[in-house]
């Protein structure tokens, strides 16, 4: 049989593939981590350890598009976006409830959210 830690096959779910417990992110770590994200228009919210972003695309076909590539992900992570659409804008707010806060599973999730968006506009 398959190990399920590999996550492939059906029934392995996506936190086997998990390197453990999520942390929040130190004041070093976000001082390495947010820069390159910042420089993309991504910013932490007030109030709450979580990074937002508004996204604008030509019309709602690629919006939904980019959301459902973006879900497809979050699910196979099982880290979920948390977000607003209407039209052809998509507004995204990341964070960790695990650990209440900023963890590196937003920061990656992030970066692919970037990747996709990128090829969508
Ligand atoms: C039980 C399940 O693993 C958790 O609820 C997952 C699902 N999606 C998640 N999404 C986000 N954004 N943060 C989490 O902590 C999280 N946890």
């Amino acid at each position: 049989m398959a190990d399920p830690k590999r996550g492939s096959g059906s029934g392995a779910r996506a936190p086997m593939l998990r390197a453990g417990k999520a942390h929040r992110l130190s004041a070093e770590e976000r001082d390495q981590l947010l820069p390159n994200l910042r420089a993309v228009g991504w910013n932490e919210l007030e109030g709450r350890d979580a990074i937002f972003k508004q996204f604008h695309f030509k019309d709602f076909n690629r919006a939904f598009g980019f959301m459902t590539r973006v879900a497809l992900q979050a699910e196979k992570l099982d880290h979920h976006p948390e977000w607003f659409n209407v039209y052809n804008k998509v507004h995204i707010t990341l964070s960790t409830h695990e650990c209440a806060g900023l963890s590196e599973r937003d920061i990656n999730l992030a970066s692919f959210i970037e990747q996709v968006a990128v090829s969508m506009t």
